[in-house]
């Protein structure tokens, strides 16, 4: 760390108070008599936008924000001038604690707030999208005087963002303790959930979520069935009050709420501790179940509805079912199968390549197959004339042929695309 950032450090939030309200006047640089006049209070952050004296208002809601982050211009590297991405503003300016060369020249420091806005449309159309608002502050000639008006604007929309929450969402998933230090998750990611895509997923999709609305999270990659019932079961799970977060599908988290139910602390957690799902599964019930009850749009992007529940800290109660059987006690928080449900639900494991389509399709070829076994050992009641029963398993055979040349192909593809 440099002497600059040091002094950086020193000017961070703990000196900085929130404000009521913040107005400040910023000037468009492309265009000229264009001002933004900004303004932010419990209401949002309200941007005036003013073009040879057109007047447009937008308005962002506090509830819609998820983060945001003071950011310093980086010393301009020669060596790359010729790089594409250098268009971008996003790539000269770098996070103010980070430990890159700064440019001492541009004394501004900016701040970038995060915010996924729903655009409003037919229900079908309806989508989360993102927007990110930059402001420079450029009004003291010294770099450490403008970073301070940042930090303000950042450390109030930080207070109204928690202050919304907490009215809208008692609940909320990631509360700050005393010393405004906000509490610490847990992801658990099954690489083996759905079409086995959970790891990307997180990486590409989740984590510049995460990284936006500075969430302070570890990791752990499951290694086989039941690992996570023993992370949960035997970790200090006191550290994560932030909560537990699956990324996975529903059988991830099951194990999850049944690792917790077996600790002795059980009751007291279970009054703390938060539990998420970003999905990556193949069924992906509750996660589906949840935007629903938020009324947020789920279909159009699963991944990233799911990862704003967690960080915006949606939370609602959860019922469970206690089952037991002659050997087991389990916990069960959305379904409870059994016969041909179940057969299918573990039998289709072998065609997990094909995602969620896998229940549907072994579900034709299971009913077919208990069909004819039915037919050739148990005589209806009525006799089936025997040409008739011998052309209808004939039938049967065929398309459980066709069933198979089917998958048969559909493997080669997904081979073939892998090894090339
Ligand atoms: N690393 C792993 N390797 C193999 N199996 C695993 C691993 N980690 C977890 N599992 C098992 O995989 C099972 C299924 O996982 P998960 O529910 O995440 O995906 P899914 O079955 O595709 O989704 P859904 O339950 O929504 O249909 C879990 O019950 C768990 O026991």
């Amino acid at each position: 760390m440099d002497s600059d950032s040091c002094r950086i450090t020193d000017i961070e939030e703990d000196c900085v108070s929130p404000s009521p309200t913040l107005e400040e006047t910023f000037y468009i640089l492309s265009k000229k008599n264009a001002v933004y006049r900004v303004k932010l209070s419990e209401k949002g952050l309200c941007m005036i936008k003013e073009v040879n004296g057109n007047v447009k208002t937008e308005t962002i809601d506090l509830e819609d924000i998820i983060g945001c982050r003071c950011m310093r211009s980086k010393r301009f590297d020669q060596k790359c001038m010729w790089h594409p991405t250098s268009k971008k503003i996003n790539s000269r300016v770098v996070d103010e604690s980070s430990a890159a060369d700064f440019d001492e020249s541009d004394v501004s420091a900016y701040l970038y707030i995060y915010a996924y806005v729903l655009k409003k449309g037919k229900v079908k159309s309806k989508k989360r999208e993102r927007i990110v608002v930059t402001l420079r502050f450029r009004t003291y000639d010294k770099y450490e005087d403008n970073m301070k008006q940042a930090q303000k604007w950042k450390v109030t929309v930080k207070y109204f963002m928690h202050t919304a929450t907490v009215k809208t969402h008692p609940l909320c998933f990631f509360k700050s303790d005393q010393t405004g230090i906000e509490n610490k998750v847990l992801f658990i990611l099954n690489p083996k959930s759905g079409v086995g895509k959970a790891r990307e997923t997180f990486q590409n999709k989740v984590v510049p979520v995460l990284t936006e609305a500075d969430v302070n999270y570890d990791l752990h990659v499951t290694r086989h069935a039941h690992d996570a019932q023993n992370v949960v079961r035997t970790q200090n799970m006191w550290q994560y009050m932030g909560g537990v977060v699956v990324v996975g599908g529903d059988g991830i988290l099951y194990e999850v709420i049944n690792g917790l139910m077996e600790r002795p602390d059980w009751e007291a957690l279970f009054a703390e501790l938060k539990l998420g799902i970003i999905p990556c599964g193949s069924g992906n019930g509750l996660a589906k179940s949840i935007s629903y009850a938020f009324n947020e749009p789920y279909d159009y992007s699963p991944i990233l509805v799911s990862t704003l529940n967690v960080v915006r800290g949606h939370s609602a109660l959860l019922d469970l079912v206690r089952v037991e059987t002659e050997n087991q006690v389990m916990f069960s928080f959305l379904s409870i199968g059994w016969g041909l449900i179940s057969d299918v639900d573990i039998e289709s494991e072998r065609i997990r390549a094909l995602g969620s389509q896998r229940f549907a399709m072994w579900t034709v070829g299971k009913v077919i197959s208990e069909w004819s076994i039915w037919i050739e050992n148990e005589p209806p009641i009525r006799p089936m004339n025997d040409k008739i029963k011998i052309s209808f398993l004939n039938w049967i055979k065929w398309f459980k042929k066709i069933i198979e040349v089917f998958f048969f192909n559909f493997i080669l593809l997904k081979t073939t695309k892998f090894i090339t």
